[in-house]
């Protein structure tokens, strides 16, 4: 199965107000191998979106490289599969055409695609909603889509942008424990991005939080939350257990840190 290996990229944009140029990105350097979740926090601005789009071939570097299983990456590609926050499904189909459109663009036969769409839907809890439209659907089914359209295509990785923004508290824990039953069943790398600690916390196997101006890795955690998640299903427990809140802690102190060096008074309080 192969690795993704970000190495040395950054990312400058041309900017009119920040002197001409805007590093979003210096020398970033990642490792992510299959059956890695990797969770990237970090104040508003340290360039997680950049570093996600650059994975997904929608922004080429500045300077270094992103490789899949050795190849470069150079643009979009069916061997990463992108959910978005929200507005991202067409709501002119309903489920079913949705998770199967991917594939329809690729030409896979009608039969072959209602099969890889309908056992996608059954994994992320959707297998009686076929012929729902999607404004029929709560923001946490549209997210369930979502995810079952990215799977379509196979990927070897899920990239996620904020994911649960939109979403209620409760609808947020209940599609974080999906997401981790559909990361146990199909092994694929994730890449994550959230403005929550707790939820970094909970979903990763490493968590890489970042920094701004300019946007780097400043540190690099290995958790196992997510697998004690998977054995006793006892989330509450997990995130009042005191190594978590140890963690949470010091994780927050890093970004509040970064905020205030920033000088915004009004941290969101999404911890
Ligand atoms: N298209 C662009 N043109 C110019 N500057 C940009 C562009 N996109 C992002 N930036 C700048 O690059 C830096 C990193 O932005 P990015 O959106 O990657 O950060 P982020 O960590 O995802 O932020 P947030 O948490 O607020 O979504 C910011 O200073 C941002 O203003």
């Amino acid at each position: 199965m192969a690795n993704l290996s970000i190495r040395n990229v950054s990312v400058t944009y041309p900017s009119q107000m920040m002197g001409g140029a805007v590093t979003a990105l210096k020398d970033v350097n990642l490792e992510i191998a299959p059956g890695d979740f990797v969770v990237a926090l970090g104040a508003s601005g340290c360039g997680k979106t950049t570093l996600l789009s650059v994975i997904a071939g929608f922004l080429t570097p500045t300077e270094g490289e992103v490789l899949l299983g050795g190849d470069p990456v150079i643009g979009p590609g069916a061997d990463r599969g992108v959910v978005f926050q929200k507005h991202a499904l067409l709501p002119w189909l309903n489920v079913i055409d949705n998770t199967e459109f991917g594939l329809k663009l690729r030409g896979v036969p009608k039969n072959k695609r209602f099969e890889i769409a309908a056992r996608n839907l059954e994994l992320v809890g959707l297998k009686d909603f076929h012929k729902h439209m999607i404004y029929q659907l709560s923001g946490g089914m549209q997210q369930r889509v979502g995810i079952a359209r990215a799977l379509t295509c196979d990927p070897a990785m899920l990239l996620m942008d904020e994911p649960m923004a939109a979403l209620d508290a409760l609808s947020r824990e209940t599609i974080q424990e999906l997401l981790l039953d559909v990361w146990q069943h199909t092994h694929k790398m994730l890449f994550f991005i959230t403005h929550s600690v707790e939820e970094a916390l909970f979903l990763g196997t490493k968590l890489i939080v970042m920094s701004p101006r300019p946007g780097r890795v400043t540190n690099t955690y290995e958790l196992d939350f997510n697998r004690r998640f998977l054995k006793d299903r006892n989330a509450r427990a997990i995130k009042s257990s005191p190594d978590f809140i140890q963690m949470r802690e010091t994780v927050l102190d890093i970004i509040y840190g970064d905020e205030r060096a920033a000088g915004d008074p009004e941290f969101h309080q999404n911890a």
